[in-house]
């Protein structure tokens, strides 16, 4: 059976991340992008998101390592998304700063070109994730990859399709592209930050009866080839 790694992101509240753990989701997401309208600051993360029972991923744009390493350190956070330009040393230095945090480095894509920008950031983050562009939002958006262009293309490391994903769609974007797992945010809630219990509900039974096993943790890394292989 195929694993399928599963993140439903922009939680804010306590009931909902414990409920939507206890659905069997592999991880939840919780922003950390002052001036978006699912942002938790730190003394709003403290004190109940480390204990949650599934990988917790902390979502950042732009925020130098130092700002993300006291965030972590803070709210118990296990894992961190960089959703802006963040460079490939600043991945780096992250990794310095923050050994056994796995760094998932989300691209916005335009144009199927955009996946070049990948290599890169082959030697210093576990994970990649796709994300639709737009001009002014930097994510939680609802707007969708072209899933049969992305099909086109290829990633050098395991990596996590977003972008406008709902129950309803899930199944056409796992038709034409085979991500290591799928993110998700507006195409499950009621407003923003308020999740929709029923559509999660919805989204991992269509998932199952797919014959997918969600996964527990991010997907291992490829080994690189090496020069001698
Ligand atoms: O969700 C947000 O508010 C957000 C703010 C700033 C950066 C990233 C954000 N969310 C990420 O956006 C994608 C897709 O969301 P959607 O499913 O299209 O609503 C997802 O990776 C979230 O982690």
């Amino acid at each position: 059976m195929s694993q399928l790694f599963v993140k439903i992101c922009g939680i804010t509240r306590p009931d909902q991340a414990e409920a939507i753990a206890a659905l069997g989701v592999s991880a939840l997401g919780f922003i950390a992008v002052p001036n978006t309208p699912r942002y938790l600051s730190p003394s709003a993360m403290a004190g109940w998101v480390g204990s949650l029972p599934v990988l917790k991923v902390g979502v950042f744009l732009d925020q130098d390592p130092h700002t993300i390493t006291t965030w972590v350190e803070a709210t118990g956070i296990t894992a961190v998304q960089l959703h802006g330009q963040e460079s490939p040393e600043d991945c780096h230095r992250l990794g310095e700063l923050l050994p056994g945090i796995p760094r998932i480095k989300a691209l916005r894509i335009r144009h199927l070109a955009d996946l070049a920008l990948a290599s890169a950031y082959t030697g210093c983050v576990e994970t990649l994730l796709l994300d639709a562009y737009h001009p002014q939002q930097a994510g939680g958006t609802g707007q969708t990859l072209n899933w049969s262009e992305l099909a086109q293309g290829s990633l050098p490391l395991p990596w996590i399709l977003a972008g406008g994903l709902n129950p309803d769609n899930i199944g056409q974007a796992l038709s034409q592209v085979t991500p290591n797992g799928i993110d998700l945010s507006s195409g499950v809630e009621v407003k923003p930050g308020d999740k929709d219990l029923g559509k999660v509900q919805a989204l991992l039974q269509h998932i199952r009866s797919q014959g997918w096993e969600i996964a527990t943790a991010l997907p291992p890394r490829i080994p690189l080839p090496t020069a001698t292989s």
